[in-house]
């Protein structure tokens, strides 16, 4: 058994693993309640506040070395906190963006004083981070970006625009992709770390932009009017090296978004096996028609099948073998598989699939992005193609 499954405590010794996932379990159940969902889907936002309790309950940062007041784990526990989450739903997700996909920029490419300045306040909750790469007029296309970084003294000035930025409303750092210089191509672009808790001159945040689902988090417009950073803001501290770090760190984006496709397909398989069990249609149970039994027959092996795939891809990825066409394969495969799945399940629920107050509906709206962000199914199939 992967120590990443969840299976009953009374089967396996306490493991390390399994203490996580407790207290991983104890901390949803206190923050992230039914109620407190829907608090956050009326705000269009997750609380602040539970930000910091994750700080203090050790849930952020937890791959991150423990001399920055990281937990000192690896990847295992990042995508255990992905399937948690992803088990109650989509909502509070970004908590996994800032751990698992922003903050292992600061761990590879800052430097030691960066690492050391900014990492702890990521790892308490103190700051909430985001990532903008994408553009109105460039999204697939992340060499087609317009953002400027222009040499100002001791620093640079940076100009443009930004959307669909998770977290975008609530981040008080963004690190920034922005063309240092633009006839350089793919060693143009930069990475720069900028603080924004304090609304500098420059910045604005724009509309948090209204989502067909996962509203339970801000996905915003940010402006950049000319904002100066210092020096220090850049990324490590060699210009250029922007694209290489997004195309190296994207993989492990996109085996994150495989894990929450995934986490939607099981509480998607749990919702509608309950359902059919006790729906009762032309004198007998749902369950009982070879119809059902098929489909969720089909729909368990596709997901055991995705689970293998993922825990192979999970492996590559500790052992720091993960290339990026394997990566595509998992987060196009499994978030396809989430649409297919989860359309098939909100069938067998007829009418009552449609209503907002069964899971199953949410469950549908929620899971569609998964085929978008990340990298577009599209640009993963590009990408495994390009090895071919
Ligand atoms: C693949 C792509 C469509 C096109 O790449 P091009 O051909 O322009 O770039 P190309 O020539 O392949 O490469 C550039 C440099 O990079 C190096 N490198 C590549 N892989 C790696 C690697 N694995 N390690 C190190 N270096 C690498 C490459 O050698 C090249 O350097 P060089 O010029 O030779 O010096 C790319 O643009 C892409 O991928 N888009 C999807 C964006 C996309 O995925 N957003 C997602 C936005 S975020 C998002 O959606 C969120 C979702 C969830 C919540 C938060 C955010």
């Amino acid at each position: 058994m992967n120590a990443i499954d969840l299976v009953p405590a009374s089967f396996m010794a306490e493991t390390e693993m399994a203490i996580f996932q407790r207290s991983l379990a104890g901390f949803l159940d206190a923050h992230a309640s039914p109620a407190a969902i829907d608090r956050w889907r009326a705000g269009k936002q997750v609380d602040k506040a539970v930000w910091r309790a994750a700080g203090e309950a050790g849930l952020l940062g937890v791959s991150m070395p423990e001399e920055y007041g990281g937990g000192g784990g690896d990847f295992r526990h990042e995508a255990a906190i992905v399937q948690a989450i992803g088990h109650r739903g989509a909502d509070a997700l970004t908590l996994c963006l800032h751990n698992a996909v922003i903050l292992p920029y600061f761990a590879s490419y800052g430097t030691p004083e960066q690492r050391a300045h900014w990492l702890p306040r990521f790892c308490s909750g103190e700051m909430v981070t985001a990532i903008a790469m994408t553009e109105p007029a460039a999204g697939s296309d992340l060499q087609g970006m317009r953002t400027r970084a222009r040499r100002d003294g001791n620093g640079y000035r940076l100009t443009g625009q930004k959307t669909f930025i998770s977290n975008g409303q609530i981040a008080d750092m963004v690190l920034v992709a922005a063309k240092t210089d633009p006839d350089a191509g793919s060693k143009g672009i930069s990475l720069f770390i900028v603080d924004v808790s304090q609304a500098p001159e420059g910045f604005a945040r724009g509309r948090n932009l209204d989502k067909v689902g996962q509203e339970g988090q801000d996905t915003s417009e940010l402006f950049f009017d000319d904002l100066f950073v210092p020096a220090d803001a850049l990324l490590g501290d060699v210009e250029g090296r922007g694209m290489a770090q997004l195309m190296a760190k994207l993989p492990q984006e996109r085996v994150v978004i495989a894990w929450q496709a995934m986490a939607m397909i099981e509480l998607a398989l749990g919702e509608t096996i309950a359902y059919v069990r006790q729906r009762e249609m032309f004198g007998q149970s749902l369950a009982a028609f070879q119809n059902t039994q098929f489909k969720l027959a089909e729909y368990k092996t596709q997901a055991t099948i995705a689970k293998v795939f993922l825990n192979h891809c999970t492996e590559k990825l500790l052992a720091g073998e993960l290339d990026t066409a394997t990566a595509s394969m998992a987060k196009y495969w499994i978030s396809d598989q989430l649409s297919e799945i989860v359309d098939g399940c909100l069938q067998f629920f007829g009418g009552y699939g449609y209503m907002n107050e069964y899971p199953i509906g949410r469950l549908y709206r929620d899971s569609r992005i998964h085929r978008i962000y990340g990298g577009a199914n599209e640009i993963m199939k590009l990408l495994i193609a390009r090895t071919l």
